[in-house]
């Protein structure tokens, strides 16, 4: 199982300040969606170039013109590119393709998918590397989480690795890690905390002793 830091609400070098404090702690950094709007894709350029041993993934979540737009994120420095469930499967067969001619991956964010179960399956036959299941912001404000989606995407992937993301916290990651994902993604739970360090450090250890 895997730590991924997402990396939202900071500015280019705000990111860089927060994965020094805790790069020996994360196996991947996330240049999140809202970073991506302000700042583009130079973003995960300087991410790349101030720490070129780290997995960088750009949170694109791309919904068409797959092949370039994930073209565009690896000559950035992308090692991962994510897409959304919810496009075509024209789009997310082109974003795969891409992707594999330059040894990268994708990950397929299930944000806003209603038949999760029918569309995971579909998606995992489209060679994707991650399915991530993933509560966003608007509706963690209404208190949701996606520890049950979780659940119902171990069942039905096969070949993919199934990730998770949407406000988990150092309190609430057992209740993930009793699911066994590949992949635990953090934002808030680790930017947040007045000790990033400190918290990173606590969920690599819970995740490591699994
Ligand atoms: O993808 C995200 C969100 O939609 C904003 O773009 C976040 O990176 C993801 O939700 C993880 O962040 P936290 O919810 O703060 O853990």
């Amino acid at each position: 199982m895997k730590l991924q830091l997402a990396l939202d609400l900071v500015d280019i070098p705000g990111a860089i300040e927060v994965v020094k404090q805790v790069e020996s702690f994360v196996d991947i950094v996330e240049i999140g969606t809202p970073i991506v709007i302000n700042e583009g894709l130079h973003a995960v350029k300087a991410l790349k170039e101030a720490f070129p041993n780290m997995t960088v993934l750009a949170d694109l979540k791309i919904m068409d013109a797959g092949g370039y737009e994930v073209m565009k994120a690896v000559e950035a420095g992308a090692d991962i590119v994510t897409i959304l469930g919810v496009a075509e499967d024209a789009s997310i067969k082109g974003a795969v393709e891409e992707a594999k001619k330059h040894g990268k991956q994708i990950l397929v964010d299930m944000i806003a998918v209603k038949n999760l179960a029918v569309r995971a399956a579909e998606v995992d036959a489209l060679g994707v590397d991650y399915i991530c299941v993933h509560t966003g912001y608007d509706l963690q404000a209404e208190g949701q989480n996606s520890f049950e989606d979780l659940r119902t995407i171990k069942a039905v992937v096969k070949n993919a690795k199934v990730a998770v993301a949407g406000g988990i916290k150092l309190s609430t990651l057992p209740e993930v890690i009793a699911v066994n994902p590949d992949l635990v993604i953090v934002g808030g739970g680790i930017t947040g905390e007045t000790n990033m360090s400190s918290a990173a450090s606590e969920m690599k250890r819970l995740i490591t002793q699994g």
